[in-house]
């Protein structure tokens, strides 16, 4: 088997940040050679594909990828590097050089969306290695979904659906989603255990952050910090249209878990069951399933560069 412990395995997403990685790459790479990165490529083919790539590049002992992409192409190879057992899965460590419409994650480790930047970044050799959050859905035969930014349900993941298909506007294409998905969202009864506690009643959306930013930019949870070994939770209750209208400022500010109708929580693990109707759940910008779910944080699981 070839031993490639010293060379690095970049993961291209052509169509992150709507298609510019593709053009982008030529340069990408040239600049890769003058940093003397020795790197094998590969580019994904399909959705969710950088999973397999990850697990193809660790079973041929590439133990430093490179990710080439958005936060969805980052969620993919963190699930790919959660679900392989060819290394213990801080001892992989990744650089990124955000190619993506949102680029939430790389935002709370002010890790350059400028190409060359973030390559030095990689360059530097620092690494970092932050927790991890594992939903597993309580019914249905799903197996569990990492992730490594925040993950949440309702309205969230209501706009997540919406801007999946208007990412070619850009990153204000999460601020139309949110506007276009006030029209036809509904507020909907859950009950979340959190610390002992059990929330119960109409919901907007619950959210469980790892790091400070969602949606380009937004700010949704109290004061996550990604290596404490707990989650930020907020469970936005039966706010209406006015209100959320009113509060969009503090959404990007940080100020909407102040707001009256916003609990937050510290915790490590918390379970949310529907009654009646199932919202989306995503899971880094990623839509992932609906259904009850139980999440729980692996702790200092993610190894990277920055
Ligand atoms: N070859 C491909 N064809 C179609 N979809 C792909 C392909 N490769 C990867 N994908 C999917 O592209 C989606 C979006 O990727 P990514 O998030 O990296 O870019 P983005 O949406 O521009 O960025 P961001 O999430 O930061 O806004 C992911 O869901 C991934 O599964």
């Amino acid at each position: 088997m070839k031993l490639a412990l010293k060379k690095w395995f970049v993961i291209v997403n052509p169509t992150s940040g709507n298609n510019t990685a593709k053009k982008l790459w030529p340069e990408i790479k040239r600049l890769l050679t003058h940093y003397e990165f020795d790197v094998d490529y590969a580019f994904t083919e399909y959705e969710r594909h950088s999973i397999k790539l990850t697990h193809k590049a660790l079973e041929l002992h590439y133990k430093n990828i490179i990710c080439v992409g958005g936060d969805g192409t980052l969620h993919n190879i963190v699930n790919g590097i959660m679900t392989q057992n060819y290394f213990p899965t801080s001892e992989i460590y990744v650089g990124v050089i955000p190619i993506g419409t949102g680029n939430d994650w790389v935002r709370t480790f002010k890790i350059s969306s400028h190409i060359e930047s973030a390559i030095k970044t990689i360059k530097k050799g620092h690494v970092l290695t932050q927790d991890i959050g594992m939903i597993n859905f309580i019914t249905g035969t799903n197996s569990p979904e990492y992730f490594i930014n925040l993950a949440g349900t309702g309205f969230d993941g209501f706009v997540v659906s919406k801007v999946a298909k208007m990412k070619y506007l850009g990153k204000v294409a999460y601020l139309i989603g949110a506007l276009v998905s006030l029209f036809s969202f509904k507020n909907f009864n859950s009950k979340v255990t959190v610390n002992n506690e059990n929330v119960s009643g109409k919901t907007l959306m619950i959210l469980i952050g790892l790091c400070k930013y969602s949606g380009g930019g937004m700010q949704l949870t109290d004061n996550p910090n990604p290596f404490d070994g707990k989650f930020d939770v907020s469970i936005a209750q039966n706010l209406n249209k006015f209100e959320i209208i009113k509060n969009i400022p503090k959404l990007f500010n940080g100020k909407i878990t102040h707001y009256k109708k916003v609990k937050t929580y510290k915790t490590s693990r918390l379970k949310v069951v529907f009654k009646n109707t199932l919202p989306f759940v995503q899971a880094d910008g990623e839509l992932i399933s609906e259904g009850n779910f139980e999440v729980k944080i692996i702790e200092k699981a993610f190894s990277f560069y920055g």
